[in-house]
């Protein structure tokens, strides 16, 4: 018996929906597109490339814009004998210093046999051999750091690159940094040296309002989804949701591809109103989960806790109730328990991710303020995710009570 057939009603190419999926054209962004070529004009001159900086929240397309110019550029240079281009990208997610860039691009460059350890060295010792690397590389060498926030303030390298050559430790190669954050903050926080450095040029992606999401979608249909996949007003509604909520375009995408996937699970198509609808909620709950899953161990037991309450219909309730019941899930699970006021920074931190909603009350006339807190997300999908974290309460009263 034949298990697995082919879609035939939904999905064309359901991996051009996908993260990973590079774009042959984009769409909407006609004025960062032009801001960038400018600032990237001077590699296909032959001179020292500029150093560009951009940023935008996740999802407003700065990679996608990044990897459709550089590609264009490295086609175009071909024309030019005397421009030799190679681009080099680094996730710098995991490092949080100047020293663990730097070493990791020195691994970047070099050979798989000849790796150096990431820890150990001196820091100019690991700049040296980054930039004896360059060196032999030679002509043009963009080297692409997305996530560069994570340096935090430990930036020096973001000063030394790119002023290599003008400072002597250069000379065959002309090395241009491209900068790609999407954390606001991070601009400010550099150093006033690296700032005037780094953000030679700098572009700002700006959230996708509906629209513009609307024609990224529609870019995209053709050859993802078969004819007649999609009924009226599919499109528009991913877009009017996800630019109402994050402008992001790797959120009106992914509500396209779930909800196809909904109307495909349910052998239900053409893709319409209700299954985006479900797909918004679906994505929502595992965002939340994720949420969840992702908190420290005080975390989980403040959650725990707080469940406990609203499942004996307790809540909403104020630190002095919650307090107690944390104590004794502390308890049950074999932790010490954090004194009030520090389990009360982990209350606040999960209404700072919108699992938790807190309202200032007053205590009448002579008293002052309390917080008081409630559950924002459906219990069902607490108590789900808590079920999920066996490890950290035994099957004991509390957990039997959840
Ligand atoms: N203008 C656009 N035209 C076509 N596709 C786009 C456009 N902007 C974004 N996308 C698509 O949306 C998704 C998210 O974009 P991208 O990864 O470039 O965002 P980002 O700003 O780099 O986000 P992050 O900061 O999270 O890395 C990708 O699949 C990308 O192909």
């Amino acid at each position: 018996m034949t298990r697995f057939t082919r879609d035939t009603e939904i999905f064309r190419d359901e991996d051009m929906l996908r993260e990973d999926y590079q774009p042959d054209s984009i769409a909407a962004r006609d004025e960062e597109l032009e801001a960038y070529e400018n600032a990237l004009q001077p590699v296909i001159n032959g001179a020292q490339p500029r150093n560009i900086f951009l940023y935008g929240k996740a999802g407003v397309g700065k990679t996608a814009v990044t990897r459709f110019l550089l590609s264009h550029l490295k086609q175009d240079v071909e024309a030019y004998d005397d421009v030799d281009l190679s681009v080099y990208w680094l996730n710098c997610t995991n490092f949080s210093s100047s020293y663990q860039v730097a070493a990791n691009l020195v691994n970047l460059l070099r050979p798989a046999s000849q790796q150096i350890s990431t820890t150990g060295y001196p820091q100019q010792t690991v700049f040296d051999m980054l930039y004896s690397e360059l060196e032999s590389i030679g002509g043009t060498v963009l080297l692409v750091l997305d996530e560069i926030d994570h340096i935090g303030q430990d930036d020096d390298i973001l000063y030394e690159l790119p002023r290599a050559r003008s400072n002597g430790y250069l000379d065959s190669v002309k090395p241009g940094v491209v900068g790609i954050s999407n954390d606001f903050g991070f601009r400010e926080t550099l150093s006033p040296k690296v700032k005037d450095t780094l953000c030679e040029e700098e572009i700002h992606f700006p959230p996708y309002q509906a629209p513009e999401l609307e024609s990224i979608l529609k870019q995209r249909v053709d050859g993802a989804l078969r004819e007649d996949a999609l009924s009226t007003g599919v499109l528009q509604l991913c877009a009017a949701i996800a630019a109402q909520d994050t402008g992001s375009a790797r959120q009106a995408l992914d509500l396209l591809y779930k909800a196809g996937d909904i109307a495909r699970t349910e052998g239900d198509p053409p893709i319409v109103e209700d299954h985006v609808r479900a797909a918004s909620q679906a994505l929502e709950r595992g965002q939340i989960r994720h949420g969840m899953r992702e908190l420290t161990h005080h975390g989980h037991l403040t959650l725990i806790a707080t469940l406990s309450l609203a499942l004996e219909d307790e809540m909403p309730a104020r630190v002095r109730e919650i307090y107690p019941e944390y104590r004794t899930v502390a308890d049950h699970s074999g932790t010490d328990p954090l004194v009030r006021r520090r389990m009360h920074d982990h209350l606040a931190d999960l209404a700072m991710v919108g699992i938790l909603q807190r309202t200032v009350r007053n205590e009448g006339r002579a008293g002052g303020q309390y917080h008081e807190y409630e559950f924002d997300v459906p219990l069902d999908l607490v108590r789900d995710v808590v079920r999920e974290l066996e490890d950290i309460v035994p099957p004991d009263r509390v957990a039997r009570r959840i």
